[in-house]
């Protein structure tokens, strides 16, 4: 079954901007969702990507009711989301990074109690979710706490247990991790990852960070100007676009640099002692690269940088303006 489905997706906005006059107001038809189409499977983890002002928020609304559509369908769950609002909020669940659904005078606890009881749900099934919740995410320490005096990290480890406490199918994901720590945002993709692991959730989420997508998503749909650009998996993206990833290493002796096969010495840094290599997986790998610098030099450390994702689109954007594709792999 489909958790998602959206057939020639069309959303416009009406708005009315100043004309030259002094009272008259120039109406405008902008099309956020410009004939989208897209399907997600139940228990895929996409990652829903894109510039700003793509559509991907106004997409995201779409499929929870929130928006209506201008034309096209929109089947979230199997429901259509405008008529069924009500069905739908007890089979998916929404975190978007930048609204609470917390109540925020409140200690985080009686968010939890106030959502069960909108939900409907019974105390012997919310009480032992909310502990199984709080074991995970390590609510324990701030439950008592009002939401407005928690922190960033704090308060959407509390949003993502809210979305789940009634065990949706889908879990839609709107900037997740944004303004949180590399620390916090690995425990929170830990956290999902293990859910959808253990319940088959289905993901979507919304992201400008290539952490979030290379360790939650198998599967990127990158949106532009309102219509898909992308469909297929994350290496395939960056290869289509040619984007280089870069082999950071650290060598304990400031030894001249190695000319390596198919990389770019891009920088020498920290006295000599941390060499930058810049590669494209189209002509080598990590472990080629390594091979080579290791001959030379004796290496203590090293890391691999992903290519950045705004200029994997602004790439992908400049090379296929408006072409949709699905990668070959
Ligand atoms: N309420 C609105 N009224 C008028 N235009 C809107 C409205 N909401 C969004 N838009 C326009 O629709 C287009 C798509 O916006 P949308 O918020 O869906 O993009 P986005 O991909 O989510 O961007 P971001 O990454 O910045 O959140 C933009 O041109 C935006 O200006």
């Amino acid at each position: 079954m489909n958790a998602l489905e959206i057939e020639d997706l069309v959303r416009e906005y009406v708005v009315r901007e100043k004309a030259d006059g002094r009272f008259r107001r120039r109406r405008k038809v902008v099309r956020a969702v410009d004939g989208l189409s897209m399907r997600v499977a139940a228990g895929e983890s996409v990652g829903f990507i894109g510039a700003n002002g793509a559509g991907k928020s106004t997409t995201v609304k779409l499929l929870t009711g929130i928006l209506v559509p201008t034309s096209g369908t929109v089947r979230t769950c199997g429901l259509d989301p405008v008529t069924r609002r009500r069905d739908l909020a007890r089979r998916i669940g929404v975190v978007f990074g930048q609204r609470s659904q917390l109540w925020w005078d409140l200690p985080l606890r009686e968010s939890f109690r106030l959502l069960a009881a909108i939900h409907r749900l019974p105390p012997t099934v919310w009480r032992p979710r909310l502990r199984d919740l709080d074991e995970r995410l390590g609510l324990g320490e701030f439950l008592t706490t009002p939401v407005r005096q928690l922190s960033l990290g704090q308060r959407m480890r509390g949003e993502v247990a809210a979305a789940l406490l009634h065990s949706p199918g889908l879990l839609l994901l709107d900037e997740p991790t944004i303004g949180l720590d590399v620390l916090s945002s690995e425990r929170l993709r830990q956290f999902l990852r293990a859910e959808r692991a253990e319940r088959g959730t289905t993901l979507l989420l919304t992201t400008h960070d290539m952490g979030d997508v290379q360790r939650l998503c198998d599967r990127v749909l990158v949106v532009d100007r309102g219509r898909a650009a992308y469909d297929g998996d994350l290496p395939g993206l960056v290869r289509r676009v040619g984007a280089r990833r870069v082999l950071v290493v650290d060598q304990r002796e400031p030894v001249e640099p190695a000319r390596v096969d198919d990389a770019e010495l891009l920088a020498v840094e920290e006295g000599g002692l941390r060499l930058r290599y810049a590669f494209s997986a189209e002509e080598t790998t990590a472990a080629a690269v390594l091979a080579q610098v290791s001959r030379r030099s004796d290496v203590s450390d090293l890391s691999v940088e992903e290519p950045d994702i705004a200029d994997v689109l602004r790439t992908l954007y400049a090379t296929s303006v408006g072409s949709a594709g699905r990668s070959e792999a």
